[in-house]
């Protein structure tokens, strides 16, 4: 009996800073044929017919409508990652074509990253590490101190996955938790971590020591954080992002940052990505950052790779279709 071809899948590359690792390519192997796009556009007038879903792999192949309008048999796009700011899911939609992504895999260690830049920042990890590694010791001895995180508040703006997340982490710290969240979470999942629902966002950022971003990126998210909302900050807080760079207007942030309007920023998400290098931001004493690093482990990698494969199988097949997104 003649074998069922597997589902063909285009991706952009295999390899390098921007590529598919090789490994998962292997293991995606035994399921699916996998198609590059250097493949795809050697031999397009094959290929399209055949490829049944695309694999974004960190934002990379484009979904744009020339793409969508080149592949009549494609089923679903599936994105690694939790944000999707950069497909346009109306578009895609409107071809009748599935989107899904993967939040399980990137919550924990986003969560993670989180809490690791405010107790980065607060316990100043980084001059630490620069004065233990110099050549001049004399500066060796602390003459400067950090802060602690237990018994600050912490302000969670945007209270999703991810969000929760750090909430459970930082109860651990026995911090008071504070968050703003466009839908208000059940009493349960608010006692289970000690968080307080602030409807405005105003009076979080006026009570927080600590201010983390965790939102999604959307024209409603974009600049929430501009010069009127540091200006809420006490002067001694710390601004925290994790989501995406653009939900921070950055001009007004080093002028915060620069005035002491707030006393320092942790910030694992930029925009652009990365900075030029003369940027401000990139020269403050009072700010770390991290190159886009949230769900760089292996770990979430690794079931990102998994929850896609098994978004496509999904798909394919007509069932169900895990982390699929709607409009
Ligand atoms: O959206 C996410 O999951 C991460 O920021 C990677 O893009």
């Amino acid at each position: 009996m003649e074998e069922k071809e597997p589902p063909y899948v285009l991706i952009n590359v295999i390899g390098g800073p921007d590529g598919v690792y090789e490994d998962h390519v292997a293991y995606l192997e035994k399921h699916l044929k996998i198609i590059t796009m250097k493949e795809f556009l050697k031999n397009k007038q094959v290929l399209r017919h055949k490829i049944q879903a695309v694999f974004v792999w960190y934002y990379k192949p484009v979904v744009d409508k020339e793409l969508l309008q080149s592949l009549p048999n494609l089923k679903v796009v599936v994105n690694s990652g939790v944000g999707v700011d950069h497909l346009d899911l109306k578009l895609i939609f409107s071809f009748g074509v599935k989107v899904a992504n993967t939040p399980l895999a990137v919550s924990s260690p986003t969560a993670d990253l989180g809490i690791a830049l405010m107790l980065a920042s607060a316990r100043r990890i980084v001059e630490g590490h620069q004065i233990a590694v110099s050549p001049d010791t004399k500066h060796f001895n602390a003459d400067w101190l950090g802060e602690e995180v237990t018994g600050a508040t912490l302000g969670i703006i945007g209270m999703g996955g991810i969000g929760y997340k750090v909430a459970q982490r930082a109860k651990a710290f026995d911090m008071k938790i504070l968050y703003h969240n466009r839908n208000r979470r059940n009493v349960v999942d608010e006692e289970a971590v000690g968080a307080l629902y602030c409807h405005k966002m105003e009076d979080l950022l006026r009570q927080s020591d600590f201010v983390m971003l965790v939102v999604n990126l959307t024209p409603q998210t974009a600049r929430l954080i501009g010069e009127k909302e540091l200006g809420l900050m006490k002067p001694t807080a710390t601004l925290i992002n994790i989501c995406r760079g653009q939900v921070i207007d950055q001009d007004a942030l080093v002028k915060a940052l620069q005035n002491g309007i707030i006393k320092a920023a942790a910030l694992d998400v930029t925009y652009p990505e990365p900075l030029p290098r003369d940027h401000a931001l990139l020269h403050l004493k009072n700010v770390i950052i991290t190159p886009h690093i949230g769900s760089a482990t292996a770990q979430a990698r690794h079931l990102m790779m998994k929850n896609m494969l098994e978004s496509i199988l999904a798909a394919i097949n007509g069932l169900p279709v895990p982390n699929e997104l709607h409009v």
